[in-house]
């Protein structure tokens, strides 16, 4: 039996008359390392503003676990397990990595009586703090301030701070965005390693890294979906290649 985590139905969204996302139908299995891809414009990035609530559909439903999610509130959709990664400025950049994991950990438990009414509920946060420090391969700094880590790093720092908030399905915005080769290959690793038990739909430019970890691909081209699939079946399709290349004898690998 098929086991899907997200499901939309004809998601659309229109800017003063022009269609960015057009009835995008798509279906993202549980367990799954899902990529969004497309060029420019496409509305890879409005599909996540709408999937996270931060725009409302013009039309179209959001089904997250069997449940309508269409109307409910970005905060609702996160306490499900909704989770983008957080952009960087979103780290402190003044904090050690410790504190930064750690306040995105009392962000999630907020002011839960059960969890602040425990006198050991210091220790327990700084051991999770560390576990997902350690989860990421940081632990060794945790102590080090934000700033001074190279910018691979810091995305690791920022997939910590998204663990924290407990993802059932984390939404990665272009995780490998402008990084070198070295970090690609770390982050690349470090995404396959956290979705064990999680479910990842991330919106990224780079082929190499998604022929070596996305099961299913979804192209997306002018808001509707273009082609779908698995690589190779989606990097053999004469149309992605042309929405590319603007050939159909290209390589998607120099895509971007
Ligand atoms: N708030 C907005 N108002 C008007 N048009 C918008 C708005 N947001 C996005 N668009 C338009 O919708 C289209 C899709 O944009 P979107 O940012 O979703 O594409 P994308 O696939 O993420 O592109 P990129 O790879 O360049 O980030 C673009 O033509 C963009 O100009």
């Amino acid at each position: 039996m098929s086991d899907v985590i997200l499901q939309t139905r004809d998601l659309t969204k229109e800017f003063r008359g022009f269609t960015a996302v057009s009835n995008v139908n798509l279906s993202v299995q549980r367990g799954s390392i899902h990529a969004l891809i497309g060029p420019n414009g496409a509305g890879k990035t409005t599909c996540f503003n709408l999937l996270t609530k931060f725009l409302t559909p013009t039309k179209g439903i959001i089904h997250f676990n069997g449940t309508d999610i269409t109307s409910e509130e970005p905060a609702q959709i996160a306490r499900r397990g909704v989770i983008r990664s957080f952009q960087i400025s979103a780290v402190f950049p003044h904090l050690s990595l410790m504190e930064n994991v750690r306040i995105a950990l009392q962000r999630k438990l907020g002011t839960s009586f059960h969890f602040w009414s425990s006198e050991r509920s210091l220790d327990k946060l700084n051991g999770r703090a560390v576990a997902l420090l350690e989860e990421v391969g940081l632990a060794h700094l945790a102590d080090e301030i934000t700033l001074n880590l190279p910018y691979g790093q810091k995305r690791a720092l920022e997939i910590a701070t998204t663990l924290a908030m407990e993802p059932e399905l984390m939404l990665l915005d272009e995780p490998t965005q402008g990084m070198g080769h070295e970090d690609v290959e770390r982050v690349t690793q470090l995404i396959k390693k956290v979705s064990a038990g999680r479910t990842i739909l991330m919106v990224e430019h780079n082929m190499k890294v998604i022929s070596t970890i996305a099961d299913r691909i979804t192209v997306l081209q002018r808001g509707a979906i273009l082609a779908e699939g698995d690589y190779q079946t989606v990097s053999q399709n004469p149309q992605v290649m042309e929405a590319y290349m603007g050939t159909t004898d290209g390589q998607l690998q120099g895509a971007h």
